[in-house]
């Protein structure tokens, strides 16, 4: 984890010339500029104050699944640049979706479903497991200014993983619904993750599990963090589970496929040209 932060500064620290050349493109790899995202449309008055780099699973070239856009090729800044930052971002990936997979193994036996229930085929054989390095800038966040480090959301998947260089600004809110909303700060722990649950984790689980709303209110200090986001696979249906429908908790949810939720909320928090906000 220590050897991923320190190659993430490097990448973030270069010039933006050289990021540019790794820009995010239409299958969402690569680095996502300043301001190219908003989590929260509704409460922000500009994107949020961060840039991002995506790396994602890659299919075998004569699988099915390989035209799809969530597994295509990555994007990877030159080796001669970075030496070994792809190397290291490919194991972080793998080992970090195995503890994924342990963690979808506890949910799954709490909602009276076998152990590997998640990890199914059809399910998250093949996840949509994407690292996302992150870097806030040393902006203060001013919420009635509708400026965020990153607004107000929760994830769209399974769970994440969060990794926390030390500096302060994530930040829950326990009841999402309640107004006024209550946000408490987040430790970060060294060498601990945060574990996020996700949207499709509440609709699968008919909101026995909710999705945990966050928001990162940066302090006026640059921050690096760590995501793995659990994901299912693309054709996965999400519907609400057997187990976890009652009288008192008919289905909440109508089913979805994982690939139209994740294609919908990717559309609706990313901007449509990314190369505009770089000044190249
Ligand atoms: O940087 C963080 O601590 C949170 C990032 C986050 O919530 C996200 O990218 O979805
Ligand atoms: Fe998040």
């Amino acid at each position: 984890m220590h050897e991923v932060f320190e190659q993430s500064r490097k990448f973030f620290s270069l010039p933006v010339e050289e990021k540019a050349k790794s820009l995010r493109n239409e299958n969402h790899r690569g680095y996502t500029p300043y301001l190219d995202e908003t989590l929260d449309p509704a409460n922000q008055s500009k994107g949020d104050c961060k840039e991002g780099y995506y790396i994602g699973p890659e299919a075998p070239k004569d699988a099915a699944r390989a035209s799809n856009c969530f597994y295509g090729a990555n994007v990877w800044p030159s080796e001669d640049l970075l030496p070994g930052w792809r190397e290291t971002m490919e194991r972080y990936r793998a080992e970090a979706t195995m503890v994924g997979y342990k963690l979808a193994g506890l949910i799954a036996l709490s909602l009276n479903l076998e152990k590997d229930f998640f990890r199914k085929p059809g399910r998250m054989d093949h996840p949509i497991a994407v690292l996302r390095l992150l870097h806030y800038s040393g902006e203060l966040s001013v919420p009635e200014n509708g400026t965020f480090g990153c607004g107000a959301h929760s994830d769209w998947g399974l769970l994440t993983l969060l990794a926390c260089d030390g500096t302060p600004g994530l930040q829950i809110c326990q009841d999402k619904h309640a107004r006024p909303q209550i946000w408490e700060d987040v430790p970060c722990i060294e060498g601990a993750f945060v574990v996020n649950l996700g949207d499709m984790l509440e609709r699968w689980s008919n909101n026995l599990f909710k999705s945990t709303l966050h928001r990162v209110m940066t302090v006026g200090k640059e921050r690096y963090s760590i995501a793995l986001f659990m994901d299912p696979n693309f054709e996965c249906l999400v519907e609400c589970l057997e187990t976890c429908i009652s009288e008192d908790n008919p289905p909440r949810f109508p089913p979805i496929t994982s690939g139209e939720y994740l294609l919908s909320r990717y559309q609706e928090t990313h901007s449509q040209a990314p190369a505009a906000l770089l000044n190249v």
